[in-house]
């Protein structure tokens, strides 16, 4: 797929957003190449470097249950990392604005990996002064069971990228309790986030049961998966705890803890950055409409009840979409 692909896509499904869903089927009028499998219909298309889609409601798919339909999900496909950043950074601001507006706190989960580097414009004027870090309480969606100062601790990554950089009062960041086995450390962070649920710091879902967290920055792995639930792994079908544990991760180091499923999905917004080429792969089974119930990757199983989920993504992470 070229850009200009993605491009043409772009334009003619601005057309088609203005389009009323209810009195036409806005697949039905995308030009007969796109039409057959493209389940996603374009908001907007500002430049030649963005393409900014939303899935058309069908996209709330088969495999998604009741209760899903004030769900949204957006993709946007970056020509430049720079531009991906800056967009990253300029959402999050407004989330931090709105919600620290509405609720008093903001309150954002982190995961490590390559969505950490991302956040670096967060870090830069104009963010830097106009964002309220004061309202900010910081956790992760999941974490390595090493010492704080270990080069895998998700936690260093945050804090020597990203925190360290920003003026967020040190006991608003919640990091794990390393000194703990991981399941010890998986307990003692779902017991934290029930004291902060009753102070009123973490909003709850009345949807769901289960903690809202304002906004999640996420990344995901090229086998697609998502916070430490890596595919096949029992603990993705995990329904009842908040946080739990793997003491045999595919990908080192072995021990971590994680937010589950249903906490993830629990999310008002989960800013999802995915970019380079090893992982268009997991990309297109996520995004392609070529599904297959039976076989989700951890990825495809991040289905908000109530919330917007965005893709952040460069032409290489989607290189394999054929339906743009
Ligand atoms: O192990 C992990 O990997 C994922 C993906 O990392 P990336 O470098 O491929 O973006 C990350 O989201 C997760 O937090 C981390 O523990």
């Amino acid at each position: 797929m070229s850009l200009s692909a993605v491009a043409s896509a772009a334009a003619a499904s601005t057309s088609l957003s203005s389009v009323n869903p209810r009195r036409s089927s806005p697949a039905s009028r995308v030009p007969a190449p796109l039409r057959r499998s493209l389940p996603w219909r374009p908001l907007s298309s500002s430049s030649s470097s963005r393409s900014l889609l939303r899935p058309v409601s069908a996209m709330a798919s088969p495999r998604t249950a009741a209760g899903e339909a004030a769900s949204r999900k957006n993709l946007i496909i970056f020509d430049a990392e720079e531009d991906l950043a800056a967009s990253l950074a300029k959402r999050t601001a407004e989330l931090s604005a709105r919600f620290a507006a509405e609720r008093g706190t903001f309150t954002v989960v982190l995961s490590g990996g390559s969505l950490v580097k991302a956040l670096r414009k967060l870090t830069e004027p104009p963010y830097l002064e106009a964002v309220d870090w004061s309202k900010w309480h910081v956790f992760w969606v999941d974490e390595r069971v090493v010492p704080k100062d270990h080069a895998d601790s998700n936690y260093k990554l945050a804090s020597d990228e990203f925190l360290s950089k920003v003026p967020i009062p040190a006991g608003q960041v919640y990091a794990i309790n390393n000194a703990l086995s991981a399941e010890g450390a998986a307990e003692d962070y779902e017991t934290r986030l029930r004291q902060l649920v009753k102070d009123g710091v973490i909003g709850m879902s009345p949807v769901t049961g289960f903690p809202k967290f304002d906004l999640m920055l996420m990344g995901m792995g090229p086998d697609g998966h998502v916070a430490s639930l890596f595919p096949g792994h029992p603990v993705v079908h995990e329904n009842q705890k908040w946080v739990t544990f793997v003491k045999d991760s595919p990908k080192p180091p072995p021990e971590r803890i994680t937010f589950t499923l249903p906490v993830i999905n629990s999310s008002a917004c989960i800013a999802l950055v995915v970019t380079g080429a090893g992982k268009a792969g997991a990309v297109h089974k996520a995004l392609s409409e070529e599904q297959n119930t039976s076989d989700l990757l951890p990825v495809e199983m991040v289905s908000l009840q109530d919330g917007e989920l965005t893709w952040f993504t460069d032409k290489s992470a989607v290189s394999m979409l054929s339906s743009l």
